[in-house]
């Protein structure tokens, strides 16, 4: 495959304009279909095809470290865990091999935390400029009373979070009660404020990849900043068809309007080889400028300790045991 062309240290901060949102365009929304087999087959064929030379490995893999929003979200994290994470979100990589592959202050694209894990993780990141995301809006089911999902936004953001992950309810998407989710999505998004939303779409739950299509638009419509696939917490989480449907609704989203929404998948993606498989769909679908952490972001708990393990073995030969690469 291709090479990665810029090195992370050279990547441009965000430079998007924020997506403003549209008024509801119901007859767009509705025209979306999707067709389940041509996209099962596209999909199927994907990890096969698509192989990265061994020398542009290094890059790939150093490209999705940069997009990685390092996740905990347990029952059980404490302080102590969320701060040995923010250690390794500052420095994801051995020190050595890091010098390797030219990139000393490589980080990952975010941490992501629940909300009482918020102020830890802000102190324990001071100066890194790596931005905290919190889970909100009664995650992962999402459905707490609707003006507690968005005062939860609002002490997220007062707490110090940058980004905020917002649950959808799914049952408006499976009532195609599309007005709905339209006014609970736009609402989220005013409660963020400056914060950056990205939309959970748990399509897992969302019962065909047609509904995946609207929700996804239909969030855009109204102001999200990034779709995102799953709360990790869904039976199905992050697939490659889903990621084709969302991928070609941001696209038809920016064709009609200009604005570029960003997109995470989530849940499940803990290989090294499955992330590289995640860039390579992106770039072909969307383009470079989607491989940009300001785009795109993997919402993972375990997927560093792989791509680490992968990078020493392409520098060294070897491989190491996971219990050298600990998360958390
Ligand atoms: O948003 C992130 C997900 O909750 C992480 O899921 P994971 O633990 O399966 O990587």
């Amino acid at each position: 495959m291709e090479q990665i062309t810029t090195t992370v240290t050279q990547l441009p901060q965000t430079l998007e304009p924020r997506n403003p949102g549209l008024p509801l365009d119901l007859d767009w929304a509705l025209s979306v279909q999707a067709n389940t087999s041509a996209i099962e087959r596209r999909c199927a064929s994907l990890p096969g095809r698509r192989s990265v030379k061994k020398d542009h490995q290094a890059a790939w893999l150093a490209r999705a470290i940069s997009c990685i929003d390092l996740t905990t979200l347990s029952g059980d994290d404490t302080a102590g865990r969320v701060k040995r994470l923010c250690a390794k979100a500052r420095q994801p990589v051995r020190q050595d091999i890091l010098q390797q592959i030219g990139l000393p202050h490589l980080t990952t694209g975010a941490v992501c935390v629940y909300h009482d894990m918020i102020e830890t993780a802000v102190t324990a990141l001071q100066g890194s400029g790596i931005p905290v995301a919190a889970v909100s809006t009664g995650f992962p089911a999402g459905l707490s009373p609707l003006h507690l999902r968005i005062e939860e936004i609002r002490e997220s953001v007062k707490a110090g979070a940058s980004e905020i992950d917002i649950v959808i309810s799914r049952r408006h998407v499976l009532t195609q009660n599309w007005q709905a989710l339209y006014d609970e999505m736009a609402a989220f998004r005013t409660a963020c404020g400056d914060a950056h939303v990205k939309a959970i779409l748990a399509t897992g739950e969302l019962g065909s990849l047609r509904n995946v299509g609207r929700a996804s638009l239909i969030c855009m419509m109204a102001g999200a900043d990034f779709i995102k696939t799953s709360t990790g917490k869904e039976s199905v989480n992050a697939t490659l068809p889903v990621t084709l449907v969302m991928l070609r609704a941001i696209r038809a989203y920016y064709n009609r309007t200009g604005f570029r929404v960003g997109y995470k998948p989530a849940g499940g993606i803990s290989k090294a080889k499955d992330a590289i498989t995640y860039l390579a769909l992106i770039k072909e679908e969307l383009g470079d400028r989607w491989l940009r952490p300001d785009l795109f972001r993997f919402g993972a708990s375990s997927l560093l300790g792989d791509i680490e393990r992968q990078l020493e073995h392409h520098l060294t030969g070897g491989y190491s045991a996971n219990h050298r690469h600990p998360m958390g």
